[in-house]
């Protein structure tokens, strides 16, 4: 069964980096999976754009090969692919010179300007500016257009600053759609309606009844041949001043008065703007820097990052830990223990929020302790939610108690495929709907606190600790919670 559909009005989507790896990877199946599902209008198109000289129909048959690669076979269709290649069309351009940009215009211009135009920037960020003004150039936008503009924003302050100002010179904001595919993802949107659609637990939701939180962004996966843009970034830009300080956000924000662009991102930007600042002074005790190690992935030997790198030595992080704090009533006291890391136990992305112990154990004789209650958010993969609660084992053997979840599993409560955060986002692109989407000051405040990070690190020279690959990380990041009497959730 398809999930639900909200028509979109017909549109042209161009996709500058059309042939590369992240519209093969995601943005082609997303799009496909709409198609599938009913919700492209019969009229919209989706233009690649890139140097390689293809033919339009050298593009399909580019995209017929990334839907076998990276669709489920069971989803593929000869109608449907058929269907969605042929609204594919390719134009050969480059963002550093005229060529291909006045075909571009023409193939534009064929339906003329009242249609929704979107330009994907699914290239380098040092493209992302030329690509801008070579639109505005060649007069292929009007105050409809929106643009998608693909992380890294930035790889510090400064960096960051510079360039939303030069995608300022040519687009307002209300066309910049930031895109951190974390937001698209149907658990992190379920936060949002589990906060904020039901009474039940935002009463509880503060210092006075959760002890503490927990992010964690876990992959598998190593470089997947992107170690270049890798080495430039490092665990700490790559994946936490966006995706995992988003999900903190969204945990720690208060009531938005309605779930819509400015109401939401006003709030996220209020906490980002209370983080307590980490820098040369805590950064020891606060964060962990890891480097994975040869070790085994999925059951088969994998090297280690200096050996996929192929270089000798590197100070670049894929793993990270940090314990972050939020300076507001809300949150006063309670940690936000983050990580993220690659070649890890696992692929598994989870938030956990626990609760407060009860004031008084009535069942100390009994039962001795009584644990936290926690909330499980998964992310992926499973992805669903578990509250844990105590309860009594059945039977006449008294009253022994344990954790048991009330567990609501997605695919199990909803026969309904589960759409990748991608086929969200691109079409509420379409629909100029921004509140998934970050606002300027938003990512340059998630680097305002991210940026003293990077600065310690490098001050202090701060080396990632070997870890060996198919583990949790470094056991630095098991004592930086283990200091504060506490454990990583453990996943089931
Ligand atoms: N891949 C991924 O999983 C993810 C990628 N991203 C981001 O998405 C963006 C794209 O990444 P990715 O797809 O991996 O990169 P690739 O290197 O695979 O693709 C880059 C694309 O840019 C095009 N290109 C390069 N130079 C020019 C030019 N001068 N004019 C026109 N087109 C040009 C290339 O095509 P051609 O050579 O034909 O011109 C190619 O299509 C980056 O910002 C990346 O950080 C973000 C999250 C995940
Ligand atoms: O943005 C990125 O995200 C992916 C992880 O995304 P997920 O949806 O598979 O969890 C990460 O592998 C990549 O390094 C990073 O750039």
């Amino acid at each position: 069964m398809s999930s639900q559909i909200i028509p979109v009005d017909p549109f042209d989507y161009v996709v500058f980096g059309g042939n590369g790896d992240l519209a093969a990877r995601k943005l082609l199946p997303a799009l496909y999976h709409r198609d599938r599902d009913g919700q492209i209008p019969i009229e919209a198109r989706i233009i690649g754009a890139s140097r390689t000289a293809f033919s339009s129909e050298e593009y399909r048959n580019f995209a017929r090969d990334a839907l076998t690669d990276h669709v489920k076979p069971e989803d593929l269709h000869d109608d449907t692919i058929t269907r969605f290649v042929n609204r594919l069309f390719y134009c050969h351009v480059d963002a550093r010179s005229d060529e291909g940009w006045p075909e571009l215009k023409a193939l534009l211009d064929e339906n003329g300007s009242s249609r929704i135009r979107a330009f994907y920037m699914a290239v380098s960020p040092n493209l992302f500016g030329d690509f801008a003004a070579k639109v505005s150039q060649f007069g292929l936008a009007d105050e409809h257009t929106r643009v998608v503009v693909e992380k890294p924003v930035g790889r510090d302050l400064d960096s960051a600053k510079a360039l939303n100002s030069e995608i300022a010179r040519y687009f307002r904001e209300d066309q910049v759609f930031r895109i951190d595919h974390y937001l698209g993802k149907e658990t992190v949107q379920n936060l949002m309606a589990l906060r904020f659609a039901n009474a039940l637990y935002e009463p509880i939701w503060n210092a006075g009844h959760i002890d503490h939180v927990q992010i964690t962004v876990a992959e598998e996966v190593g470089l997947e041949g992107r170690a270049g843009y890798y080495e430039t970034a490092g665990a700490l830009r790559d994946m936490v001043q966006n995706h995992i300080v988003q999900l903190m956000c969204l945990v720690a924000l208060e009531p938005p008065s309605v779930f819509k662009d400015d109401a939401l991102r006003d709030e996220k930007l209020k906490i980002l703007r209370s983080l307590h600042p980490i820098d040369a002074s805590n950064v020891e005790t606060l964060t962990v820097r890891g480097q994975y190690r040869a070790g085994a992935s999925g059951g088969n030997a994998v090297k280690s990052y200096l050996e996929d790198l192929g270089e000798a030595e590197s100070m670049t992080e894929t793993f990270v830990a940090i314990k972050a704090e939020i300076n507001n009533w809300r949150w006063a006291g309670v940690p936000f223990y983050l990580r993220t890391g690659k070649r890890l136990a696992g692929r598994m992305s989870e938030i956990v929020i626990t609760f407060r112990k009860p004031p008084h154990n009535i069942f100390a004789d009994v039962t001795g302790e009584v644990s936290h209650n926690q909330l499980v958010l998964r992310l992926q993969p499973d992805e669903g939610m578990k509250q844990y609660l105590m309860i009594k084992d059945p039977g006449p053997g008294g009253m022994r108690l344990r954790q048991i979840p009330l567990d609501m599993t997605f695919a199990q409560s909803f026969k309904v495929r589960n759409p990748d955060a991608y086929e969200r986002l691109l079409l509420d692109v379409v629909r100029g709907n921004q509140t998934l989407f970050m606002r300027r000051d938003e990512v340059e405040a998630a680097w305002d606190w991210i940026d003293p990070i990077l600065k310690a690190w490098e001050e202090k020279r701060q080396k990632p600790q070997g870890y060996t690959s198919g583990t949790w990380g470094p056991s630095a990041a098991i004592a930086l919670i283990e200091r504060d009497g506490r454990t990583w959730h453990e996943p089931d």
